[in-house]
C-alpha cells in the first residue's frame, strides 16, 4: 500500500474539561477529494486548526508527506504545502483582488528579499512573473474582470472564490476548504462544485472539504468522514454514509441528509 499524503493518528485535543476531538484517525491519499462532515460543534474546524498549526493536538500524531507536522507554526505548515480557507472569509478587504492573490503567491517567488529591496533586475523579473501568474489564477476563478476592485466590494460569492484562489496561489499540495459554499445560492454552489473539481485536476491537488451542504459533499467527494461530538462515527462513500444509521441519528433534528 502506498503511503498516504496526510495521516492523522489518534489525534485529540482538550479545552479545559472539554474533549473537542478525540481518537481521530484519518488518511488522505494523494489526489483524493475527501469530505469531513458532522453536526454543529462536532469538531470539524478544530481538526482543521490542528492540521494547520493553529492548535497543537494534546494527543496523537499528524504526518504529511511522511514527516511529522505536529507542533509546527501555521506559516511552517503552509511552507510544507498545506493551505486553507476559513469559514468566515479572511481576505485583505482593503486591497485589490489582484493584490490579495499576489501576496499569497509571494511565498513562492524565486527572487530574494534583498533583490526586492535593492530593486535589482531579478526583482522586476520576479514581480512581472508573479503578476502574470496571479492574473492566470484569477482567470481560472473567473475573477480577472475584478482584478482592480477592492476585495470588500466583490459580491459575496466572488469573495468566497477569491478565498480559494488566495489559498491556491500559495502553491499547496493539500487544500483544506472550510465550508466553501456557506451562504451561497444553489446556482453558485453548483458552479463552486465544478470549480473545485477543475482545480483539483488542474493543480494536481489533494483536497479535504468541510461542508454543511450535503449535496455538495455527496456530489463531489470520493470518501467522507463523519464526526460527531469530537469522534469519528463513520467513514465511507456517499452511498455508505447516506445509509449509515449512526450518521442519520447524528443528524436528526439538524438537517436532512439527501
Ligand atoms: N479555542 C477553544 N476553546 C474552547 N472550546 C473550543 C475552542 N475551539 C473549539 N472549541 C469547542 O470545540 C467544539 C468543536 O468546535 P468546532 O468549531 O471544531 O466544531 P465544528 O464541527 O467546526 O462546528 P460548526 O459546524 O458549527 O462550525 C465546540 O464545542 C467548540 O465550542
Amino acid at each position: 500500500m502506498s503511503n498516504p499524503l496526510l495521516k492523522l493518528e489518534n489525534i485529540g485535543i482538550q479545552f479545559g474539561g472539554l474533549k473537542a476531538v478525540q481518537n481521530v484517525n484519518m488518511y488522505l491519499n494523494k489526489g483524493e477529494l475527501v469530505g469531513l462532515i458532522g453536526p454543529n460543534g462536532a469538531g470539524k474546524t478544530t481538526t482543521f486548526n490542528m492540521l494547520t498549526g493553529v492548535y497543537v493536538p494534546t494527543e496523537g500524531e499528524i504526518t504529511f508527506n511522511g514527516q511529522s507536522i505536529k507542533g509546527l507554526k501555521p506559516y511552517q505548515v503552509s511552507h510544507k504545502g498545506i493551505s486553507r480557507t476559513f469559514q468566515n472569509i479572511r481576505l485583505f478587504k482593503d486591497l485589490t483582488v489582484l493584490d490579495n492573490v499576489k501576496i499569497a503567491n509571494h511565498q513562492l517567488a524565486k527572487h530574494s528579499i534583498l533583490s526586492s529591496i535593492l530593486r535589482l533586475p531579478t526583482h522586476f523579473k520576479g514581480e512581472a512573473t508573479m503578476e502574470k501568474e496571479s492574473i492566470e489564477f484569477l482567470k481560472i476563478f473567473e475573477l480577472d474582470v475584478y482584478k482592480d476592485e477592492l476585495a470588500k466590494n466583490l459580491p459575496y460569492g466572488m469573495q468566497r472564490r477569491l478565498e480559494i484562489a488566495r489559498a491556491l496561489a500559495a502553491g499547496p499540495k493539500l487544500l483544506l476548504l472550510d465550508e466553501p459554499a456557506a451562504g451561497m445560492n444553489p446556482q453558485e454552489t453548483q458552479e463552486l462544485m465544478d470549480l473545485i473539481a477543475l482545480i483539483r485536476k488542474e493543480f494536481d491537488l489533494t483536497i479535504l472539504l468541510i461542508e454543511h451542504d450535503m449535496s455538495l459533499v455527496m456530489g463531489i467527494c470520493e470518501r467522507i468522514y463523519v464526526l460527531d461530538h469530537g469522534q469519528l462515527i463513520a467513514e465511507g462513500t456517499s452511498e455508505e454514509i447516506r445509509n449509515n444509521p449512526k450518521v442519520i441519528e447524528a443528524y436528526l433534528g439538524e438537517e436532512v441528509v439527501h
